[in-house]
């Protein structure tokens, strides 16, 4: 798995107010919109495309567009939905499936609560989203959900990642043979006892959405 980390001023400012406990909502949603496309820009870089011809009011020209079949975006429900807008802005023309899973606390193994997504994934290029790596178990879990329906190049873009949970997708994605970059805003220290990233910024899906329950 090649492990992308932004390196970028501007990436580094927003993680910044990101993490900042006193960044209310709807700042946070903002934030997130945006880091999403700043990183997206180093994710799609090896986007499949064709050459076609262009006509400008000058002449004719060629110029690429995205092959088909397109590329499919799966955020993680919840918090990799505050990321698919900033995503689906650059790739419009791009398909979404959706996989919705929540992390037991006590355990930390994720639940699968929903998963639509197109049951033939064969030639098809996918982008999955969730601000937050931590033990790996969701990431993960989605992952092995495109490559058991034949996914063959996987991009995984996050905003923080603990170092416990890029070292599980290794073992989970390289035995696998397919083609997987994780591409992330920063790597934090560490998980602590209840399984959260240090220094990290707390729960994202909560930040984003208020509090679940
Ligand atoms: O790497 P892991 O240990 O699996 O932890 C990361 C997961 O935890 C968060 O989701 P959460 O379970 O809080 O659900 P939510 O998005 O609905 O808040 C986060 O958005 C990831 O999906
Ligand atoms: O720090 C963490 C770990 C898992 N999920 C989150 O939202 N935050
Ligand atoms: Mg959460």
């Amino acid at each position: 798995m090649e492990l992308i980390v932004a390196d970028h001023p501007l990436v580094a400012h927003k993680v910044r107010l990101l993490r900042d406990v006193d960044t209310d909502s709807p700042t946070f949603r903002a934030l997130v919109e945006e880091l999403v496309t700043l990183l997206a820009y180093e994710a799609t870089r090896e986007v499949r495309v064709d050459t076609v011809e262009v006509t400008t009011p000058v002449t004719t020209t060629r110029g690429i567009q995205l092959s088909h079949p397109v590329p499919l975006v799966v955020p993680i429900l919840r918090a990799g939905l505050g990321m698919l807008e900033g995503m689906m802005k650059l790739m419009p023309t791009a398909e979404v499936g959706f996989v919705g899973m929540v992390r037991d606390e006590e355990t930390l193994e994720p639940f699968t609560y929903a998963e639509r997504l197109p049951k033939d994934l064969s030639g098809r290029q996918c982008y999955v989203l969730d601000p937050m790596l931590a033990t790996g178990g969701s990431l993960g879990g989605t992952v092995q959900f495109l490559v058991d329906r034949g996914a063959d190049h996987i991009t995984c873009i996050c905003l923080l990642a603990a170092p416990e949970g890029i070292d599980n997708m290794r073992r989970l994605v390289d035995p696998v043979g397919v083609p997987c970059t994780l591409v992330v805003a920063a790597v934090d220290e560490r998980l602590n006892e209840h399984g959260y990233i240090v220094p990290g910024l707390g729960d994202a899906g909560d930040r984003l959405y208020g509090l679940a329950d």
